[in-house]
């Protein structure tokens, strides 16, 4: 079979340039296009140069649509506004689409489920391999500890983020909620300050740390009346993720349109 032709939107971010790096380094898949935003003062600028691998030949443009057309899959980690506007054009061009992007609200991943009647897509808070084994195993253990273990997820990531709770920290906590057989929504706590009161039964804690240059930590605590179990995960190197993203595509190339997750691709759900 021919390289799989990769598009990567966000070519100068920092999931960007990993991207690049892992699309590079990887076997079966080649470059095809790089894309920033209009106005960007990364346009113009080879791609392979900006991820500090050398030129690659593929210059940074703002033509989506033309580097669509001639590519098989995109990888998209940028914002949700942009990632509904490629998914829109993914679906377009019937090809795959891999989005990373965090930070989704209410009501927009309802275009994202129309697009996947066209396109392939596979979207995931976090496409690391363990992570998503964490998510499985705390699936687990929220469904054998039960009610009595109260569940608090804590996250750190680096000074840039810009959204929280992070999206891992909302799978993971998407897990829990699936083991214990209870709405994530609706038990879900995303802040506490002030007099808050005792802790009510059956929530989900979120705490956020931010800080440095830390790739991504997350810890699921389940703590229990004299013990406390806690599952963690220490991202060290973007790497991970990227080389998942690319994993993703590779997986899709021959699946029917649709909207998977990271589960899905490693056969986590089987
Ligand atoms: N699922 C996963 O495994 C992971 C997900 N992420 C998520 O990926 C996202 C990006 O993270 P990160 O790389 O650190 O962020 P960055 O801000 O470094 O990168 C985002 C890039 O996307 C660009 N961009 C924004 N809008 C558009 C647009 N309309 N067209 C083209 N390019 C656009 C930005 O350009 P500009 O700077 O000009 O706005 C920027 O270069 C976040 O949501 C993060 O949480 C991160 C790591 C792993
Ligand atoms: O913004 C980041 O950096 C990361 N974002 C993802 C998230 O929101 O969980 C994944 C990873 O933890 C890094």
């Amino acid at each position: 079979m021919t390289d799989m032709r990769l598009v990567v939107v966000g070519a100068a971010g920092r999931m960007g340039q990993a991207l690049v790096r892992a699309v590079t380094a990887m076997d079966g898949v080649t470059l095809s296009a790089a894309i920033e935003r209009e106005g960007s003062a990364a346009l113009g600028h080879d791609a392979g140069e900006l991820a500090g691998l050398g030129p690659l030949g593929v210059r940074i443009t703002d033509d989506p649509l033309t580097a669509f057309a001639a590519s098989e899959g995109v990888l998209d980690f940028t914002t949700p506004k942009a990632s509904l506007w490629f998914a829109e054009l993914a679906a377009q061009a019937r090809i795959v689409h891999i989005i990373g992007t965090t930070g989704w609200v209410d009501g927009e991943l309802e275009p994202l489920k129309a697009a996947a009647r066209h396109a392939r897509l596979v979207k995931s808070g976090n496409m690391s391999l363990g992570v998503n084994l964490l998510a499985a195993l705390v699936r687990k253990a929220a469904a054998a500890l039960g009610p009595d273990f109260d569940l608090e997820i804590v996250e750190m990531h680096h000074r840039h983020k810009v959204d929280a709770p992070s999206g891992t920290a909302l799978l993971l906590g998407e897990a829990a909620a699936a083991g214990r057989g209870i709405a994530l929504a609706e038990h879900s706590v995303r802040v506490r300050d002030g007099h808050t009161g005792p802790r009510p039964a059956g929530d989900i804690g979120f705490a956020t740390l931010r800080g440095g240059s830390v790739v991504g930590d997350h810890t699921v605590i389940l703590a229990g009346d004299g013990e406390r179990v806690e599952l963690s995960h220490k991202a060290e190197d973007r790497q991970i993720f990227a080389r998942g993203a690319v994993k993703a595509a590779l997986w899709a190339r021959d699946k029917k349109p649709g909207l998977y997750s990271m589960a899905d691709v490693l056969g986590l759900n089987d």
